[in-house]
């Protein structure tokens, strides 16, 4: 008999510390469709997502890398996990009533999930529906990547680097 093919998904998940409760009820719902899949959680996060999974699925092996907490560098390690291609989901429940100490990390790691289309939310009803979404367990969907060729060969045909060279020696010979 044919086996279903299933994709394993690379998936970040993150919460401030209001939005936790909500983030671990979550996981805890879905639990049984994000088994197999592979975890990157900020620190505390992480910590707390884990206990809880242990808790429902003792016979469960997890997949889950823990990074460090959000404000001490998490959400950078995060967004360099995104540009590096090691995530395709982030689930990401912000707190839209608090200014976070970090929140230019914040801010540029939503900004890398844009730049490398990853699938991507700030909030449970749109976890909700990308988790429900055939497309998530459709093993023939691979999201789309970017094709940044453009701008990382915008210098090709320039010649910056001989016009710099140039003028440091016409002003060394001043
Ligand atoms: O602050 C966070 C995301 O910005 C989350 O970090 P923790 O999971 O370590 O609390």
């Amino acid at each position: 008999m044919e086996k279903t093919r299933r994709l394993v998904r690379k998936i970040g998940l993150v919460a401030h510390d209001a939005m936790k409760k909500d983030m671990i009820e979550w996981v805890l719902w879905n639990s049984e469709i994000l088994k197999g899949h592979t975890f990157f959680c900020t620190g505390t996060t992480g910590t707390l997502i884990k206990q809880a999974l242990k808790n429902k699925h003792p016979e469960e092996e997890w997949d889950i890398t823990i990074l460090k907490s959000g404000p001490l560098g998490g959400d950078q390690q995060m967004g360099s996990r995104i540009v590096e291609g090691e995530i395709d989901y982030l689930f990401f429940f912000t707190d839209p009533m608090t200014l976070q100490p970090h929140d230019t990390d914040v801010k540029a790691l939503t900004r890398l999930a844009g730049v490398e289309n990853i699938i991507f939310c700030c909030n449970r009803s749109t976890a909700d529906h990308i988790i429900s979404s055939p497309l998530f367990e459709d093993p023939e969907y691979v999201r789309t990547h970017p094709d940044y060729t453009t701008y990382t060969k915008r210098f090709e045909d320039k010649n910056v680097v001989d016009e710099a060279v140039e003028s440091v020696e016409k002003r060394l010979k001043e």
